[in-house]
Protein backbone atom coordinates (compact mmCIF):
# COMPACT_ATOMS: atom_id res chain seq x y z
CA UNK A 1 0.00 0.00 0.00
CA UNK A 2 1.63 3.64 -1.21
CA UNK A 3 -0.17 6.74 -0.11
CA UNK A 4 0.85 10.17 -1.67
CA UNK A 5 1.00 13.45 -0.52
CA UNK A 6 0.31 16.15 -3.13
CA UNK A 7 0.07 19.81 -2.47
CA UNK A 8 -1.35 22.80 -4.12
CA UNK A 9 -3.11 26.05 -3.38
CA UNK A 10 -6.18 24.61 -5.70
CA UNK A 11 -7.60 28.56 -6.84
CA UNK A 12 -9.08 26.93 -8.39
CA UNK A 13 -8.96 23.04 -8.84
CA UNK A 14 -8.37 22.91 -12.45
CA UNK A 15 -7.93 20.23 -15.44
CA UNK A 16 -4.16 20.56 -14.95
CA UNK A 17 -4.03 19.53 -10.88
CA UNK A 18 -6.67 16.70 -12.22
CA UNK A 19 -4.29 15.72 -14.96
CA UNK A 20 -1.62 14.95 -12.33
CA UNK A 21 -4.30 13.32 -10.19
CA UNK A 22 -5.08 10.73 -12.77
CA UNK A 23 -1.04 10.37 -13.73
CA UNK A 24 -0.66 9.61 -9.70
CA UNK A 25 -3.15 7.30 -9.71
CA UNK A 26 -1.32 4.93 -11.62
CA UNK A 27 1.60 4.77 -9.12
CA UNK A 28 -0.21 5.09 -5.07
CA UNK A 29 -3.07 3.58 -3.89
CA UNK A 30 -4.44 6.58 -1.52
CA UNK A 31 -3.62 9.97 -1.94
CA UNK A 32 -3.59 13.15 0.43
CA UNK A 33 -4.18 16.23 -1.32
CA UNK A 34 -2.85 19.25 0.47
CA UNK A 35 -5.21 22.75 0.66
CA UNK A 36 -2.07 25.05 0.78
CA UNK A 37 -2.81 28.53 2.35
CA UNK A 38 -5.56 27.22 3.75
CA UNK A 39 -6.21 29.89 6.27
CA UNK A 40 -6.58 32.56 2.78
CA UNK A 41 -9.56 33.33 1.35
CA UNK A 42 -11.32 36.28 -0.28
CA UNK A 43 -8.63 37.35 -2.11
CA UNK A 44 -7.51 37.95 -5.85
CA UNK A 45 -4.69 35.15 -5.66
CA UNK A 46 -6.67 33.05 -3.01
CA UNK A 47 -10.58 33.77 -3.79
CA UNK A 48 -11.73 30.51 -2.02
CA UNK A 49 -12.15 29.16 1.37
CA UNK A 50 -10.42 25.85 2.48
CA UNK A 51 -14.15 24.31 2.50
CA UNK A 52 -14.97 25.66 -0.91
CA UNK A 53 -12.06 23.93 -2.20
CA UNK A 54 -12.45 20.64 -0.34
CA UNK A 55 -15.73 20.14 -1.86
CA UNK A 56 -14.20 20.89 -5.20
CA UNK A 57 -11.66 18.25 -4.86
CA UNK A 58 -13.84 16.00 -3.74
CA UNK A 59 -16.24 16.22 -6.01
CA UNK A 60 -14.03 16.06 -8.99
CA UNK A 61 -12.10 12.92 -7.42
CA UNK A 62 -15.13 10.86 -6.48
CA UNK A 63 -15.00 8.67 -9.39
CA UNK A 64 -11.08 7.98 -9.31
CA UNK A 65 -9.47 4.62 -8.70
CA UNK A 66 -7.76 5.77 -5.46
CA UNK A 67 -9.07 6.64 -1.89
CA UNK A 68 -8.34 10.71 -1.47
CA UNK A 69 -8.61 13.04 1.68
CA UNK A 70 -8.37 16.65 1.55
CA UNK A 71 -6.77 18.42 4.60
CA UNK A 72 -6.17 21.42 4.63
CA UNK A 73 -2.51 22.81 5.67
CA UNK A 74 -2.04 27.03 6.88
CA UNK A 75 0.88 28.79 5.33
CA UNK A 76 3.71 28.97 8.34
CA UNK A 77 6.02 31.77 7.88
CA UNK A 78 9.23 29.38 8.42
CA UNK A 79 10.07 27.27 5.58
CA UNK A 80 12.24 25.06 7.46
CA UNK A 81 10.21 23.20 9.72
CA UNK A 82 7.26 23.80 6.99
CA UNK A 83 7.73 19.92 6.56
CA UNK A 84 7.27 18.90 10.12
CA UNK A 85 3.97 21.08 9.97
CA UNK A 86 2.71 19.46 6.87
CA UNK A 87 3.62 15.73 8.24
CA UNK A 88 1.43 16.79 12.05
CA UNK A 89 -2.01 17.60 9.58
CA UNK A 90 -1.32 15.14 7.24
CA UNK A 91 -2.03 10.74 7.06
CA UNK A 92 1.00 9.22 6.73
CA UNK A 93 2.79 9.32 2.84
CA UNK A 94 5.82 7.68 1.71
CA UNK A 95 6.09 10.24 -1.46
CA UNK A 96 5.12 14.04 -2.19
CA UNK A 97 4.25 14.81 -5.49
CA UNK A 98 4.82 18.29 -6.45
CA UNK A 99 6.30 21.28 -9.71
CA UNK A 100 7.15 23.86 -7.22
CA UNK A 101 10.44 24.16 -6.60
CA UNK A 102 10.64 25.34 -3.16
CA UNK A 103 8.15 22.56 -2.21
CA UNK A 104 10.37 19.93 -3.70
CA UNK A 105 13.56 21.29 -1.94
CA UNK A 106 11.72 21.81 1.50
CA UNK A 107 10.93 17.75 1.16
CA UNK A 108 13.94 16.62 -0.25
CA UNK A 109 16.18 18.47 2.53
CA UNK A 110 13.36 16.60 4.87
CA UNK A 111 14.61 13.25 3.45
CA UNK A 112 11.12 13.13 1.86
CA UNK A 113 10.83 11.32 -1.89
CA UNK A 114 9.84 13.58 -4.37
CA UNK A 115 8.47 13.21 -7.81
CA UNK A 116 7.45 15.66 -9.93
CA UNK A 117 5.81 15.32 -13.17
CA UNK A 118 5.91 17.54 -16.89
CA UNK A 119 3.10 20.33 -16.67
CA UNK A 120 0.27 20.24 -18.80
CA UNK A 121 -0.89 22.59 -21.30
CA UNK A 122 0.24 25.24 -18.65
CA UNK A 123 -0.91 28.22 -21.93
CA UNK A 124 -4.13 26.98 -20.23
CA UNK A 125 -4.73 25.17 -17.62
CA UNK A 126 -3.22 27.55 -14.68
CA UNK A 127 -5.20 29.24 -11.77
CA UNK A 128 -3.95 32.29 -12.86
CA UNK A 129 -5.42 32.00 -16.09
CA UNK A 130 -8.60 29.95 -14.72
CA UNK A 131 -9.18 33.33 -12.25
CA UNK A 132 -8.44 35.97 -15.32
CA UNK A 133 -11.34 34.46 -17.26
CA UNK A 134 -13.67 34.78 -13.97
CA UNK A 135 -12.52 38.41 -13.82
CA UNK A 136 -13.53 38.86 -17.57
CA UNK A 137 -16.68 36.53 -18.22
CA UNK A 138 -14.15 34.38 -20.31
CA UNK A 139 -14.38 30.50 -21.00
CA UNK A 140 -13.19 29.64 -17.43
CA UNK A 141 -15.66 26.24 -17.20
CA UNK A 142 -13.64 24.44 -19.69
CA UNK A 143 -10.22 24.35 -17.58
CA UNK A 144 -12.36 22.90 -14.75
CA UNK A 145 -13.82 19.80 -14.36
CA UNK A 146 -17.65 19.77 -14.41
CA UNK A 147 -17.79 19.37 -10.83
CA UNK A 148 -15.43 22.40 -9.81
CA UNK A 149 -17.85 24.55 -12.28
CA UNK A 150 -20.87 23.77 -10.25
CA UNK A 151 -19.10 24.12 -6.83
CA UNK A 152 -18.13 27.67 -8.08
CA UNK A 153 -21.97 28.33 -9.13
CA UNK A 154 -23.42 27.48 -6.03
CA UNK A 155 -21.48 29.74 -4.10
CA UNK A 156 -21.02 32.40 -6.44
CA UNK A 157 -17.47 32.94 -7.07
CA UNK A 158 -17.35 34.36 -10.04
CA UNK A 159 -19.61 37.20 -8.54
CA UNK A 160 -17.10 37.31 -5.32
CA UNK A 161 -13.47 37.27 -7.78
CA UNK A 162 -15.27 40.66 -9.46
CA UNK A 163 -15.78 42.02 -6.50
CA UNK A 164 -12.54 41.19 -4.67
CA UNK A 165 -10.59 43.00 -7.70
CA UNK A 166 -12.46 45.99 -7.47
CA UNK A 167 -11.83 46.19 -3.24
CA UNK A 168 -8.73 43.63 -2.81
CA UNK A 169 -5.44 45.72 -2.70
CA UNK A 170 -3.31 42.26 -2.17
CA UNK A 171 -2.25 42.23 -5.64
CA UNK A 172 -2.35 39.87 -8.58
CA UNK A 173 -1.41 41.50 -11.96
N1 LIG B 1 -1.06 22.41 -15.90
C1 LIG B 1 -0.38 21.78 -14.92
N2 LIG B 1 0.29 20.63 -15.18
C2 LIG B 1 1.00 20.00 -14.20
N3 LIG B 1 1.11 20.45 -12.95
C3 LIG B 1 0.48 21.59 -12.64
C4 LIG B 1 -0.31 22.30 -13.60
N4 LIG B 1 -0.83 23.42 -13.00
C5 LIG B 1 -0.38 23.38 -11.73
N5 LIG B 1 0.40 22.30 -11.50
C6 LIG B 1 1.11 21.94 -10.28
O1 LIG B 1 0.17 21.67 -9.26
C7 LIG B 1 0.66 22.13 -8.01
C8 LIG B 1 -0.33 23.08 -7.39
O2 LIG B 1 -0.48 24.18 -8.23
P1 LIG B 1 -1.28 25.51 -7.88
O3 LIG B 1 -2.46 25.14 -7.05
O4 LIG B 1 -0.36 26.56 -7.40
O5 LIG B 1 -1.80 25.85 -9.34
P2 LIG B 1 -1.29 26.90 -10.41
O6 LIG B 1 -2.06 26.64 -11.65
O7 LIG B 1 0.21 26.83 -10.50
O8 LIG B 1 -1.83 28.19 -9.71
P3 LIG B 1 -1.65 29.77 -9.71
O9 LIG B 1 -1.61 30.24 -11.15
O10 LIG B 1 -2.85 30.14 -8.95
O11 LIG B 1 -0.37 30.07 -8.95
C9 LIG B 1 2.03 22.79 -8.28
O12 LIG B 1 3.03 21.81 -8.03
C10 LIG B 1 1.93 23.12 -9.74
O13 LIG B 1 3.21 23.18 -10.37
N1 LIG C 1 6.65 28.21 4.90
C1 LIG C 1 5.48 27.94 4.37
O1 LIG C 1 4.43 28.25 4.90
C2 LIG C 1 5.41 27.25 3.05
C3 LIG C 1 6.51 26.74 2.41
C4 LIG C 1 6.33 26.08 1.18
C5 LIG C 1 5.07 25.97 0.62
N2 LIG C 1 4.01 26.50 1.29
C6 LIG C 1 2.65 26.42 0.73
O2 LIG C 1 2.49 25.25 -0.01
C7 LIG C 1 1.63 25.50 -1.09
C8 LIG C 1 2.37 25.16 -2.36
O3 LIG C 1 1.46 25.12 -3.35
P1 LIG C 1 1.73 25.65 -4.84
O4 LIG C 1 2.62 24.61 -5.45
O5 LIG C 1 0.37 25.65 -5.35
O6 LIG C 1 2.37 27.01 -4.71
C9 LIG C 1 1.25 26.99 -1.03
O7 LIG C 1 0.03 27.11 -0.36
C10 LIG C 1 2.37 27.58 -0.20
O8 LIG C 1 1.97 28.73 0.52
C11 LIG C 1 4.16 27.13 2.46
Amino acid sequence: MTRGFYIGRFQPYHQGHHEMVRRIAEEVDELVLGIGSADQSHTRRNPFTAGERIMMITKATIDMDLVTYAVPIEDLNRNSVWVSHVQSMSPRFEVAYSNNPLVVRLFREAGVEVRQSPMFRREEWEGTEVRGRMRNDGDWESLVPAPVAEVVHEIDGVGRIQQVSDSDSNGEA
